[in-house]
């Protein structure tokens, strides 16, 4: 997915992906990571997700990165937040209050733009790019999170000829197998959610699961 790809998404407002609450999967198993209050969460290809609110309201820092300035300042509006704006090597850094939300190339993001990170939560992100930048995505961008960090991965599994992503289908053993060196990763649920998604059953889709993993960083501290 090319960066003008989901420019022309947001510019049409061709967002399916934003929900209009935070995502109940994150509700339900962020309290098992033991995450303490004042820490950081990393949130990758944020879109103007609602899921970064909810992190605030949790007593957390908040650092997201997303390339769409659409998508970045419809977040701070429709939260009724005035930004400050800064510009740095990473791109348009806009912080109002325990969020800030660069707006950038996730892939330009060095260890020191991501040093402060203590957690890591990516749902419609992984999912959202094909499989050799997948690849890139899990083996750069991960890779530099500090050691300490842990987090939670939602993913989608569908029989992948029945639609184009996004969403990419990704599965367990790929997600095994991109995480498999550097971190631990747990399964913590798998969920048929196909009579909740009405548009993929109008594209052909006959068999829709989410599944959601704990990522802890090997070498990091590991929770219950
Ligand atoms: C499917 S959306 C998901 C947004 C959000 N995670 C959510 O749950 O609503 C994927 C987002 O990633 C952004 N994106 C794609 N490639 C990116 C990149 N290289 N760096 C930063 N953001 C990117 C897109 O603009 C889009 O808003």
């Amino acid at each position: 997915m090319e960066p003008a790809f989901w420019h022309q998404r947001w510019h049409d407002q061709q967002i399916g992906f934003h929900q209009g609450k935070p995502t109940p999967l994150l509700l339900k198993h962020w309290p098992s990571l033991g995450i303490a209050p004042g820490s950081c969460v990393f949130v990758p290809l944020a879109g103007k997700t609602l899921d970064m609110d909810w992190f605030a309201a949790q007593g957390l820092q908040v650092l997201g990165v997303e390339l769409s300035r659409v998508a970045v300042e419809q977040f701070f509006t429709e939260q009724g937040l005035t930004p400050q704006v800064e510009e740095s090597r990473y791109g348009r850094h806009y912080r109002s209050g325990p969020i800030e939300l660069i707006c950038g190339d996730a892939f330009a993001l060095d260890e020191a733009a991501l040093s402060g990170c203590d957690a890591v939560f990516d749902r419609a992100a992984l999912i959202a790019l094909p499989p050799e930048l997948r690849r890139r995505y899990v083996r750069d961008l991960y890779a530099r999170l500090p050691s300490r960090c842990r987090g939670l991965l939602i993913t989608l599994e569908y029989p992948e000829h029945e639609k184009d992503g996004p969403p990419f289908c990704v599965r367990e053993d790929e997600v095994r197998k991109l995480f498999g060196h550097d971190w631990e990763v747990a399964t913590l649920e798998r969920r048929d959610i196909l009579d909740q998604q009405p548009i993929f059953i109008a594209e052909g889709v006959t068999a829709l699961e989410t599944v959601v993993y704990r990522l802890q960083r090997m070498g990091g501290t590991p929770t219950a």
